[in-house]
């Protein structure tokens, strides 16, 4: 035995596997054996909301198939599920993307409106006199009862508010586009002819912030530069303010967020007035959106 072996891992036999060795190592190194501290627990953590995604979706799926729901519902959840599961055994999507959905919906829809409150929390809690101003407005609509549909549609300093924050703070700072040319069609931009693939950056925050659009008082907070629309607002340059983006690739949930924010603010506004506490840094940076390095140090009194 012991000749056998002494025959097999003799340096000329082990020529032969130089290259099984060679590819050993590079598995390792691309690390399908090793993996560092972070990147195991990435995996933990993309294991543990796609179970939860997953067990969102089994308990429509359960309604469902015990009568207690005739549809699999008709938000963006349930119209995914319908798509994966009505079409018999060849689903529009599969499971992996309807999780994958849920995911983009979820980064994209979560920190940017959370950016937002903040910001407009920020602002308000500086400019008191726009927050009597709006609690005045939320309270003639609701008086102390929950935020209704109707009520919403009609807030209209709310909204200006929500306008004035967006500008001066957009959660998003930014946004790419490509140029391709399709056939013989080239991309024009102004005076300009694009070269295909080149990519386009839209500063969002530098139009917002530009003197020659609003004015000299650019850098102010004056929600009532958005009284008479947008339109109007921007000199009549309605392209220059795009904190959803613009085009058919705009926010898809841009109504969703503004409606949401809404009403966070008026249920905030109906149980407490605010003011900055002093602690309070200002030190706005861009990670991922635009928020506050320190965070928004706030101080509430119960009305
Ligand atoms: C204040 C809140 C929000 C801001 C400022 C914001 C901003 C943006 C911007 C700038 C874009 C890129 C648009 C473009 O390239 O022209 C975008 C895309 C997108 N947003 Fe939002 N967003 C917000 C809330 C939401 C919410 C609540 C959702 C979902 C419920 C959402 C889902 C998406 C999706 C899916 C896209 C990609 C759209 C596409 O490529 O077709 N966003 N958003």
């Amino acid at each position: 035995m012991r000749k056998l072996a002494n025959y097999a891992f003799h340096g000329d036999s082990l020529k032969g596997m130089v290259l099984a060795m060679i590819s050993s190592v590079d598995m390792m190194l691309e690390s399908k054996f090793f993996k560092t501290k972070d990147e195991i627990e990435s995996e933990l953590l993309q294991q543990e909301v796609r179970n939860c995604m997953i067990e969102m979706i089994k308990k429509r799926l359960y309604k469902v198939m015990n009568g207690g729901e005739d549809s699999y519902g008709s938000d963006f959840l349930g119209v995914l599920i319908k798509a994966h599961h009505d079409a018999d055994n060849n689903p529009i999507i599969s499971v992996d993307d309807l999780v994958d959905e849920c995911k983009t919906f979820y980064v994209a829809g979560q920190e940017t409106t959370n950016t937002l409150l903040a910001w407009t929390v920020f602002l308000l809690a500086i400019h008191t006199d726009w927050q009597e101003e709006t609690r005045k407005e939320v309270l003639n609509l609701f008086g102390q009862e929950k935020p209704n549909p109707d009520g919403i549609s009609k807030l209209k300093t709310m909204s200006m508010i929500i306008n004035e924050s967006l500008r001066l703070y957009p959660p998003v700072i930014g946004i790419l586009r490509k140029a391709e040319r399709e056939a013989e069609r080239e991309v024009r931009l102004g005076n300009l002819i694009l070269p295909a693939d080149l990519q386009v950056y839209m500063p969002t925050l530098a139009l917002h912030h530009d003197p020659q659009i609003w004015g000299a008082d650019v850098h102010e907070f004056k929600p009532e530069r958005f009284s008479e629309g947008i339109s109007k607002a921007t000199n009549n340059n309605v392209a220059a303010f795009f904190p959803f983006g613009i085009g058919p690739r705009n926010c898809v949930g841009m109504n969703f967020a503004s409606t949401e924010a809404k009403i966070a603010l008026s249920m905030i506004l109906q149980r407490y007035s605010f003011t900055l506490s002093p602690t309070y840094v200002h030190s706005p940076i861009q990670f991922l959106t635009l928020h506050a390095q320190h965070g928004i140090q706030v101080m509430l009194q119960s009305l």
